[in-house]
């Protein structure tokens, strides 16, 4: 299959701020593929470049095998940055009909079918003005099926959605990718990504620090943190001095951090319960690839930076 997305070297400067430096980034034609990264990290500027919304100051963008700019004509990416933006005193099905106008084509007749796909036919005659947050990011992912797009871009999808929004715009990506929809989503949450995505991009102040599938990163990453406490943690500092598999040190928040795999970490308390040491709480605090991508994206140094990059 080819890519859907070639871009080679992408530099965005603002000013003094270089908000995309140098990107590299592969995107199938198929699949999910997730663009990850903390805020300012450069992942809204990078889509805004791919929808054609600003222009790179260097580097080359091949959409479907071809030029970007032809490509952009052809609308074959299609998807909002930030939030959608309708009329809110018009119904969703009036807001399409504009849209659908604006881009000519077979639209207009597609207007019942792309709500019907995001779930809004019972309330394509009210006003967007009465809509939650979350039938407006479904309005816009609507907005953008009208366009038959061959990518579907989103960023942020799940921002500012309660969890039930969360769930329906989950399943939504899942089925349209499901369709044959390849979709590009950015967000800062390893597990939204972690739960959507095939292939993942991780970007750091502008720049990939991993670029990938995830099962390989599944493979690199550290073993999950937990923060212990215990009735005597000075005694269950020393006893895991002993245990295979399991890293102790002091936690800022007081306890202990301990670092292990779930069979090792069993044996570790089953260890400390022998010893008389009480355990009083153990919380998982990050998956291993909450981890992996903590450590990614944290502060470090160029030369650490370096040694992370593929
Ligand atoms: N139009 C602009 N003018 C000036 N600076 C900008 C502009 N757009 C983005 N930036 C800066 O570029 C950097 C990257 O921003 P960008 O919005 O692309 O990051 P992001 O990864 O999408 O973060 P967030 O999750 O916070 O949206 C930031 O330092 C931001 O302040």
């Amino acid at each position: 299959m080819g890519q859907a997305v070639e871009a080679r070297g992408l530099v965005k400067r603002f000013g003094e701020t270089t908000a995309v430096d140098g990107v590299d980034l592969t995107v199938a034609s198929g699949g999910v593929h997730g663009l990850l990264g903390p805020n300012g990290a450069g992942k809204t500027t990078l889509l805004r470049i791919l929808l054609g919304l600003v222009r790179q100051d260097a580097g080359t963008l091949r959409l479907f095998g071809r030029d970007d700019r032809l490509a952009n004509q052809q609308y074959r990416l299609a998807g909002f940055v930030e939030s959608p933006r309708f009329y809110p005193y018009l119904s969703a099905e009036r807001n399409l009909a504009l849209l659908a106008d604006f881009d000519g084509g077979d639209a207009p007749h597609r207007i019942g079918e792309v709500l019907a796909r995001v779930g809004l036919t019972e309330r394509r005659r009210r006003k967007v003005g009465g809509y939650s947050f979350g039938m407006r990011q479904r309005l816009g992912i609507a907005a953008a099926l009208l366009r038959a797009p061959d990518l579907l871009v989103l960023d942020e999808p799940g921002n500012g959605l309660d969890p039930a929004g969360i769930r329906d715009m989950r399943q939504l990506v899942r089925s349209l990718a499901a369709d044959g929809l390849p979709v590009l989503l950015s967000s800062h949450h390893m597990a939204e990504v972690e739960e959507l995505c095939d292939t993942v991009t991780i970007m750091r102040t502008g720049r990939v620090v991993y670029a990938g599938s995830l099962a390989e990163l599944r493979s690199r990453a550290p073993d999950p943190a937990h923060q212990l406490a215990t009735n005597d943690d000075e005694s269950a500092a020393a006893l895991a001095a002993g245990q295979p598999g399991v890293e102790v040190a002091g936690h800022p928040d007081g306890g202990l951090a301990v670092r292990a795999r779930p069979e090792q970490l069993d044996a570790y308390v089953l260890a400390l319960g022998r010893r008389g040491i009480a355990v009083r709480a153990l919380r998982l605090e990050s998956t291993p690839l909450e981890s992996l991508f903590l450590t990614l994206t944290e502060e470090q140094s160029d030369e650490e930076t370096e040694g992370a990059e593929r």
